[in-house]
């Protein structure tokens, strides 16, 4: 990912991401690393931009658009990694959640759903890739007090599977996860995975439009954009300090 400064998703780039998956996803690959180009941050998550004061027909595009990358993601047949080389909040996280392998790398870096923090909630299949990941009580509490955990503490959890000590390292493995699956059927593999993964597929594809309509709501919400305000004047105010 390569989208200054905090590869953070709009719009433009959440369907530049689909067309990427539709075009690999003809390729017979063995299997997908995703990393940052941007040191420090793998990804900051959603733009705040596209729901702080949003336009209503953009905002559902928004979310659509959001669906479709996640139900890409979670059903491409190869193996998927993640190389987190920095913060990984939010949908930052989400997104590292929807492979199946993941390396962070050593430092002062944050990874976790911290969407209460924002006033905003986690929908159900965000919270399903969370518990198929962390168990459910520890799911429940980091979502609740929207906990941001270090590099040591998503290791201890679960929600990372190794800490690296670089990028490179992360990357190398990311590689050594996907030779796993050199001697199993591609077949066997992708049904194993796409079964494992049917709690968040499902309702992805059978709520679309009851999702779009709860996010709608809640962005929305009065009390929600008041929420937002704050804490885009908050990301603002870091550099003057
Ligand atoms: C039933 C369900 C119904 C409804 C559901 C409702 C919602 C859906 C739920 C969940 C989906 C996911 C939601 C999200 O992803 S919301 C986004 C949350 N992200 C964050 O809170 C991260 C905020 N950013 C940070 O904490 C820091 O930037 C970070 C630690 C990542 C990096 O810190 P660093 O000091 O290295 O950089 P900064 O100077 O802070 O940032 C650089 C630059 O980037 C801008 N920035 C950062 N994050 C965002 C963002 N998420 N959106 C927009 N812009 C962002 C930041 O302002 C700086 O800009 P500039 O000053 O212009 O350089």
């Amino acid at each position: 990912m390569q989208r200054p400064p905090a590869n953070t998703f709009n719009l433009e780039y959440l369907h530049e991401i689909t067309n990427s998956l539709d075009e690999i996803s003809k390729q017979k690959l063995k299997g997908v690393i995703l990393t940052s180009a941007i040191p420090n941050i793998f990804s900051a998550g959603l733009d705040i931009k596209e729901f702080y004061k949003p336009d209503l027909q953009r905002l559902e595009n928004f979310w659509s658009s959001v669906q479709d990358v996640f139900i890409k993601l979670l059903d491409l047949d190869f193996a998927t990694a993640a190389a987190i080389n920095g913060h990984a909040p939010a949908a930052g996280c989400v997104l590292s959640l929807s492979c199946e392998y993941r390396a962070m790398v050593n430092g002062n870096y944050k990874i976790g759903l911290n969407e209460a923090a924002l006033g905003i909630i986690t929908t159900p299949w965000i919270q399903a890739m969370m518990y198929q990941v962390i168990p459910m009580k520890h799911t429940e509490t980091a979502l609740t007090t929207a906990k941001l955990f270090d590099v040591d503490e998503a290791l201890q959890i679960g929600l990372i599977d190794e800490i690296a000590s670089n990028k490179e390292d992360a990357i190398n493995r990311c590689k050594q996860y996907i030779r796993k699956f050199d001697k199993i059927p591609l077949h066997a593999r992708a049904l194993t995975k796409q079964r494992m993964r049917q709690t968040p597929i499902k309702i992805l594809r059978e709520q679309r439009d009851e999702d779009i309509r709860m996010f709608v709501d809640v962005v929305m919400n009065p009390s929600v954009q008041d929420n937002l305000k704050d804490y885009v004047e908050k990301l603002k105010n870091k550099k003057k300090k």
